[in-house]
C-alpha cells in the first residue's frame, strides 16, 4: 500500500479553447503519464457564477433533513438503479480495505431527457431542475471536446471516434452529475482506524470531471512510486480555478491501457482537529450504453502493450453497460442485470 507522504505531482494545466493538435498532444500526454489532468477554466469553459449556484444547491440539499433526503435514496424503486441519495457510509469505493463505509453523502443526478430529471428531486434541487440539467450538458461537452482531443492525439480515424459513440441525442447512457458532501469532524462520529472520507479507487467511465472549492482540500492520487500526492485545487492560483479532469477504467480498458485510469482517495484535513466540510461536484461521462468497447482504430492503441482486458469474458465484445454493470455490482453488491436502468 502506498505511504502517505506528500510526493508532489505537478499535473498540467491546459488550455483547451484553441484546440489545435499541439493542445491535443499535451493532453494526451498527461492523461497516459499521471491520469489526472487540469484543464483550464479561465476563458469559461463554465461560467463561475453557475458553478457557485450548483455548490450552493448542493448545500441546500445536503442541509435537508435526513428524513426528506431518503425519500429519494440510491437504487429505491422511486429513484432508480445508480441514482438519488447516498447517506453516510453507503458507498465502499475501497471494499477490500474499508471496514466502514465512506464518511461522505452524495446524490446522484442520473440523464435528464428534454431538461427532466428521471427520478424525484427534492425542493432545492426541483426548483432549479432546468439549470441542473443544463450544467450536466455543459459537462458532457466538455468531456466530448476532450475526447475529440484524444481522438486526434491517438490518430483515430476520425476525430469523433469516442464522441460519436458518447453523442447523447442516440440513446441513453450511465452518465452522472453528483453531489458530494463531506462533513466536517465530529468528535463522536469519527473512528480513526475505521473513517475515510472517500477510500482508494479509480473510476467507472470514460472521463471525469471534479470542480472542488479552494479552501478544501483533500484529494489524493497515488503516484506510480506508490506514494499518495496531494492534488492542489488552484494550482496555478488563477482567478478561476480550472476544472480536474481524470481518466475513468472504461476509457482505460479501450485504449488498452494506453490512458491511464489513476487511484485516487478523499483524506480528513491532517491538522487531527474538526476540519471543515468539503463539497464537491463529480460528472461522471460514460459512452452510450450500447456502445461497444471494440479496438479503436489508432495504430498508437494498438501497439500499446499491458491492455487492461481481464473483465470481459473472452471472446465477446463489452458494452459500456455491461461494463458499469459490472463496476456498480462490486461497489454496492448490486445484483448484476442485464437492462442496467441507469
Ligand atoms: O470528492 C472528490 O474530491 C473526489 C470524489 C471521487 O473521487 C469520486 O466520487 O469518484
Ligand atoms: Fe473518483
Amino acid at each position: 500500500m502506498a505511504t502517505a507522504n506528500g510526493d508532489k505531482l505537478d499535473l498540467p494545466v491546459i488550455d483547451i479553447s484553441s484546440a489545435d493538435s499541439g493542445v491535443a498532444k499535451q493532453i494526451l500526454d498527461a492523461a497516459s503519464r499521471y491520469g489526472f489532468v487540469f484543464v483550464s477554466n479561465e476563458n469559461n469553459a463554465f461560467d463561475q457564477a453557475d458553478i457557485q449556484r450548483m455548490f450552493g444547491l448542493s448545500r441546500d440539499f445536503f442541509s435537508l433533513p435526513t428524513d426528506v433526503k431518503a425519500e429519494c435514496s440510491i437504487h429505491s424503486s422511486k429513484s432508480g438503479k445508480n441514482r438519488g441519495w447516498l447517506s453516510m457510509h453507503t458507498e465502499t469505493l475501497d471494499p477490500g480495505n474499508q471496514k466502514r463505509g465512506d464518511f461522505k453523502e452524495a446524490f446522484n443526478f442520473g440523464e435528464f431527457v428534454d431538461g427532466k430529471a428521471q427520478q424525484p428531486l427534492p425542493a432545492p434541487l426541483a426548483d432549479e431542475e432546468a439549470f441542473i440539467g443544463r450544467f450536466a450538458d455543459q459537462c458532457h461537452a466538455l468531456c466530448n471536446k476532450i475526447l475529440e482531443l484524444f481522438a486526434t492525439a491517438l490518430e483515430v480515424c476520425g476525430s469523433r471516434w469516442f464522441s460519436d459513440r458518447h453523442d447523447r441525442s442516440k440513446g441513453p447512457s450511465g452518465s452522472v452529475l453528483r453531489l458530494l458532501y463531506y462533513p466536517a469532524l465530529k468528535d463522536n462520529s469519527y473512528n480513526p482506524t475505521l473513517d475515510i472520507r472517500a477510500g482508494a479507487h479509480s473510476d467507472y467511465g470514460s472521463i471525469t470531471l471534479l470542480f472542488q472549492l479552494p479552501s478544501q482540500p483533500g484529494l489524493e492520487i497515488l503516484t506510480p512510486s506508490n506514494t499518495w500526492a496531494p492534488v492542489p485545487v488552484n494550482p496555478l492560483n488563477q482567478a478561476v480555478p480550472p476544472v480536474l479532469v481524470n481518466i475513468g477504467d472504461l476509457l482505460s480498458y479501450w485504449t488498452n491501457g494506453l490512458l491511464k485510469s489513476t487511484v485516487h482517495r478523499v483524506i480528513f484535513p491532517k491538522d487531527g482537529r474538526g476540519g471543515e466540510d468539503r463539497y464537491s461536484i463529480a460528472y461522471f461521462c460514460h459512452p452510450l450504453d450500447e456502445a461497444r468497447l471494440e479496438g479503436v482504430p489508432s495504430r498508437m492503441v494498438v501497439e500499446h502493450k499491458g491492455r487492461g482486458g481481464e473483465e470481459g469474458e473472452k471472446g465477446r465484445v463489452l458494452t459500456a453497460r455491461d461494463h458499469l454493470n459490472m463496476r456498480l455490482a462490486a461497489t454496492y453488491r448490486l445484483k448484476e442485470e442485464k437492462d442496467g436502468a441507469s
